[in-house]
């Protein structure tokens, strides 16, 4: 039986972000499986479809921290909207994601449920796409995550985004309402890092640790 791959890459990865919650449920839903720093950066509200966002986010942060990143980007998509205002989907009319965080700071939770206001179909999905690079010269690999769900009035603390108007399907709970345990259970991000966990696994990377400490020593 051959031993499995092993790839030795010489900086540990850096998981991009410049919010704080999704940072805190990363490091959640990760523990100790894949070790990783986190560097604080606004990287642009980028438009597009999510897959493509979250690939252009990844090489933006690996031309920055110039070694292995891991970003991701999450949208909120409406189905009575086609997927707006996550992303508009299967028409070329329209290619945008509105639901950024300047789209919900504006419009705010009440807001996101009037734009459903004149349709009976209040699903939705949250989208989350991750994205790999080992550096700023490789190719980023992308892994998705789901959840469907649908648009509520908001309910629950307002800690994080739009999860007071998003009540999972199966649930009677908003995932603000819920336990974060149990969000970080059923979540787009906890879909979307259990692929980022197995590719880790195939591929067998061995990352080492940061190294430019000792060197103040
Ligand atoms: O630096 P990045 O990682 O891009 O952080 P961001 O806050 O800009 O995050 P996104 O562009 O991916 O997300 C767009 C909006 O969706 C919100 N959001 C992301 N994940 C969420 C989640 O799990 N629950 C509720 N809101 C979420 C987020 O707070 C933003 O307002
Ligand atoms: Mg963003």
């Amino acid at each position: 039986m051959s031993a499995p791959a092993r790839v030795v890459v010489a900086r540990p990865v850096t998981f991009v972000t410049g919010n704080a919650k999704k940072l805190e449920e990363v490091r959640a839903i990760l523990g100790t499986s894949i070790p990783f720093q986190s560097l604080k950066l606004d990287l642009p509200e980028l438009q597009g479809e999510p897959e493509d966002i979250s690939k252009e986010k990844a090489r933006l942060a690996a031309i920055e921290v110039k070694g292995p990143i891991l970003v991701e980007d999450t949208c909120l998509c409406f189905n009575a909207l086609k997927g707006l205002p996550g992303m508009s989907v299967h028409t070329n009319l329209l290619v945008t994601k509105l639901c950024s965080k300047w789209f919900l700071q504006k419009i705010g939770h009440e807001g996101l449920n009037n734009l459903l206001m004149a349709y009976d179909d209040k699903s939705a999905y949250a989208l989350c796409a991750f994205s790999f690079a080992l550096g700023p010269d490789a190719e980023p690999i992308t892994f998705l995550g789901k959840t469907p769900g649908k648009i509520v009035p908001a309910r629950g603390p307002n800690d994080f985004g739009w999860d007071p108007v998003f009540q999972p399907d199966g649930y009677e709970q908003t995932y603000a309402e819920m336990p974060k345990e149990e969000k970080n259970k059923i979540s787009h991000r906890s879909k979307a890092l259990a692929l980022v966990k197995s590719h880790f696994a195939e591929a067998g990377y061995i990352f080492e640790a940061d190294d430019s400490r000792k060197s103040e020593l």
